[in-house]
C-alpha cells in the first residue's frame, strides 16, 4: 500500500440508528480526487430496537472494552451487517474487494461521555476485515480523547477538504450536519477551522414521533407543518447550559430528552422540536467570530422542510445565505460516509484527524486502529 492515491470505502451508522451508509472515494488523504457513488441500507425496525437496547445496556460501561448485556451479540450482528452492506455495494458497482485499499468503519456509538474521557463505538474491525478481505481502519475517536479532545466531531477535516476543493472562499463558510445530533464546521477564508457539536438535530423529533405515532421520523417535516411552536417548551431546550457554556462540548444522544407525554400534541411537539433543531444551530453558530456568510446544510435534517425554513429565516436575519449540500454541489446523504473513507486514508498515512479547533485536542493528532484482512 505504498501508492499515493488510494481507493477507500467509508461506512457510517450514525446516532439516528436509521441504517448503514456506504460511500467510496479516491484520495491521497489531503485532496479529494474523486467522490463516487453512495448506498444507504436502512435497518429493519427489529434491529433498531436491538440497537436501542444496546444503548441502554451501555449505560453501565466504565471501561470502553466492556460489552455488558446484549452488546457483544449486537456488535457482532452490526459488524456482519456492515460486511453485507459492502458486498452489496461492490456488487452493485461491479467492483471487487481487491480494488479497495481500505475501509473506514465508524461503528455505532453506544455511549459518549467526553467529560469522563469515555467514548464507545461498537463494531469489530478485525471481524469486518476478515469478512470482506479488505483492511479496515476503525475506532477513530479514541486517540483524540486520550489527548484531551472531545472525541467528536471528526467530520470537520473532511469539510475542510471539500471547501479547499471548491476554491478560495471570500467569507466564512459553515458546513452544518443535521443528523441525530447536529454539528458544524466553520472554515475561514484563511483556511482556519472551528468546529463543534451544535445541538440536538433530529433525535428529539424522531423519538417524539415514534412514541406518539409509532413512525420513525417526520418525513419532509409534514407533521411539524400542521403544528405551532410552543414557546415555553422551545425555551426550555434553548436555555440548556450546553449553549451558554464557556467550553464547547460534544453531545451524547441522551443529553437531551424528548418532551414528556402530554406536554404537547403530536404536531405541536414536532413543530416545536423542528424549531429547536434550527434555533440551536443558530445559537451555537453565535460562538463563531466572524459570523458565517454562508451555511451549507448536510445530513438527513436538510430534508425536513420546517427545519430548513426556520433556519433560513433565522440565518437570513443575520445576513447569511443557506444552501443545501446539493445546492452547493455536494451529496448531503453521503457526506459522513465519505468522511470516514477520507479519514481512513489519513489514518493510514499518519495524518491528523483532529485539531485543537475541532475537538479541543491539545495538538493535532491522528487516530484509528488498523485491522488487516
Ligand atoms: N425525508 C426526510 N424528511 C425528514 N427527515 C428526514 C428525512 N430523511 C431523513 N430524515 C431525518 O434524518 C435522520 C437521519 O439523518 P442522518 O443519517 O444524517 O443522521 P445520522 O448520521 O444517523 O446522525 P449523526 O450525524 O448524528 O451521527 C433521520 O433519523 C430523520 O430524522
Ligand atoms: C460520539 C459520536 O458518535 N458523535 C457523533 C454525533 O452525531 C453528530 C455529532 O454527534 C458528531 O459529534 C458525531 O458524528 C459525526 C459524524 C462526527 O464525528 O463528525
Amino acid at each position: 500500500m505504498t501508492q499515493d492515491l488510494l481507493t477507500a470505502i467509508g461506512l457510517m451508522s450514525g446516532t439516528s440508528m436509521d441504517g448503514i451508509d456506504v460511500a467510496i472515494m479516491r484520495t491521497d488523504g489531503e485532496r479529494i480526487v474523486e467522490r463516487g457513488p453512495f448506498l444507504g441500507i436502512p435497518f429493519d425496525p427489529a434491529f433498531r430496537q436491538r440497537l436501542k437496547r444496546a444503548l441502554e445496556d451501555a449505560k453501565t460501561i466504565r471501561d470502553r472494552r466492556e460489552r455488558p448485556g446484549t452488546i457483544a451479540a449486537v456488535e457482532r450482528e452490526l459488524t456482519l451487517r456492515h460486511a453485507a452492506a459492502v458486498k452489496e455495494f461492490l456488487d452493485a458497482q461491479g467492483l471487487s474487494a481487491e480494488e479497495i485499499d481500505v475501509v473506514g468503519f465508524h461503528g455505532q456509538t453506544v455511549l459518549h461521555r467526553p467529560d469522563e474521557g469515555l467514548t464507545v463505538q461498537i463494531g469489530d474491525g478485525s471481524l469486518l476485515a476478515r469478512e470482506m478481505g479488505i483492511p479496515v481502519v476503525y475506532d477513530m475517536r479514541a486517540n483524540d480523547m486520550v489527548h484531551g479532545g472531545q472525541g467528536a466531531p471528526l467530520v470537520p477535516a473532511y469539510h475542510a477538504a471539500l471547501a479547499a476543493g471548491s476554491g478560495r472562499p471570500e467569507e466564512t463558510v459553515c458546513f452544518v450536519n443535521i443528523g441525530g445530533i447536529s454539528n458544524l464546521t466553520a472554515i475561514a477564508p484563511d483556511g482556519s477551522i472551528r468546529a463543534y457539536d451544535s445541538g440536538p438535530g433530529n433525535t428529539l423529533i424522531d423519538q417524539w414521533v415514534e412514541r406518539e405515532a409509532g413512525i420513525p421520523y417526520d418525513q419532509g417535516g409534514r407533521i411539524a407543518s400542521e403544528g405551532r411552536v410552543l414557546e415555553e417548551l422551545a425555551r426550555r431546550y434553548l436555555e440548556h447550559p450546553f449553549f451558554s457554556a464557556e467550553k464547547r462540548r460534544s453531545l451524547d444522544r441522551n443529553d437531551f430528552a424528548p418532551p414528556a407525554p402530554g406536554e404537547a400534541d403530536l404536531a405541536d411537539g414536532a413543530r416545536t422540536l423542528a424549531h429547536v433543531a434550527a434555533a440551536s444551530i443558530l445559537q451555537s453558530a453565535g460562538h463563531l467570530e466572524p459570523f458565517p456568510g454562508l451555511f451549507i446544510i448536510c445530513g438527513g435534517g436538510r430534508l425536513n422542510g420546517i427545519i430548513m425554513d426556520d433556519f433560513r429565516s433565522m440565518a437570513g436575519r443575520r445576513g447569511a445565505r443557506v444552501l443545501s449540500a446539493e445546492e452547493a454541489g455536494f451529496d448531503g446523504d453521503a457526506m459522513e460516509a465519505e468522511a470516514w473513507a477520507y479519514l481512513a486514508v489519513r489514518s493510514l498515512k499518519g495524518l491528523p484527524l483532529t485539531f485543537p479547533g475541532t475537538t479541543g485536542v491539545r495538538k493535532p493528532v491522528s487516530g484509528g486502529v488498523l485491522a488487516r484482512d
